[in-house]
């Protein structure tokens, strides 16, 4: 006896430009959109009955059409315009999740000069969200950024760990802190300020990271999701990932020199990797 048990289906990286040409300074945002529906779908599976069938080539028509209209400023109002939309037309649908992805293009600026209509990306960071919203109930959003590349050039040591028959890492009190961070906070509500309250984040994130007096990085992720919690009443929880991206102190006594912590090799493999989740209560 066999049973279809969990099942989804939906289109991924669904990529949509938009430009807003209303002034002499042009908005450009580039969105990669993904949708996952779940409902009635079963017979699809196991019969092939397509009658229940949303195309996934008709969500990516959607995503384009309501890009058009929208009046989302932030990905995270357009993906709930989307997953509303998406639960209003479809009877057979119980719930859509919308992830979307929003790719850093800035302005052109050179010598006090911003060009209106060209535009750069400076940084390989992304930004976030997940929309879920089940039929019926609280509409649930989750929003963050990866690939947010930072180092550290003081006040970060690591010492005091475990030191057993495998141990050759010496004991530092200041090293090179790097990493590359991803961290998705939950929201206690749909209807906020998502833009101003990204902004918070991220600035409390960086600020957090640049001046934590760092013992590891698990005390500094620690510190850095706490300042969010503490700072942001509606932030429920928030998970960060932290990969060590090692830099280790070159040994130049070889060549007659010292290296006062100067001159680093940066490694990509092996990593360390942290991550946690941050909650508020016991
Ligand atoms: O911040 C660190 N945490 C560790 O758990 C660890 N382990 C290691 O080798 N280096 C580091 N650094």
């Amino acid at each position: 006896m066999v049973r279809l048990a969990e099942n989804t289906y939906g289109k991924c990286q669904v990529r949509v430009v938009r430009v807003k040409r209303d002034n002499p300074m042009h908005s450009f945002q580039e969105w990669s959109v993904e949708i996952l529906l779940t409902g009635e779908f079963g017979e699809c599976f196991t019969t092939g009955d397509n009658s229940r069938i949303l195309a996934t080539d008709t969500m990516k028509n959607t995503v384009y059409s309501l890009a058009r209209d929208t009046k989302a400023e932030s990905i995270e109002d357009f993906a709930f315009e989307l997953s509303d939309y998406l639960i209003r037309n479809n009877p057979q649908v119980r719930e859509a999740t919308i992830s979307i992805v929003s790719v850093p293009w800035t302005h052109i600026h050179v010598d006090g000069t911003t060009f209106p209509s060209a535009f750069q990306q400076t940084s390989g960071e992304l930004q976030t969200t997940t929309v879920s919203y089940a039929r019926g109930e609280e509409v649930a959003v989750t929003s963050g950024l990866k690939n947010l590349v930072v180092m550290k050039t003081a006040n970060s040591g690591f010492e005091g760990f475990i030191r057993d028959s495998h141990t050759t890492l010496p004991e530092t009190a200041d090293r090179l802190l790097g990493t590359a961070v991803r961290a998705q906070w939950k929201y206690s509500s749909s209807s906020l300020d998502f833009d101003r309250l990204r902004g918070f984040a991220r600035n409390t994130l960086l600020k957090t990271f640049a001046e934590h007096e760092s013992r590891s990085v698990q005390h500094t992720l620690y510190a850095m999701g706490n300042a969010l919690l503490e700072g942001a009443p509606e932030v429920e929880d928030i998970e960060i990932t932290m990969p060590n991206k090692h830099c280790l102190l070159v040994d130049l006594s070889r060549f007659g020199k010292t290296n006062p912590n100067e001159i680093f090799v940066p490694t990509d493999e092996p990593y360390g990797y942290i991550e946690a989740r941050l909650c508020r209560g016991n």
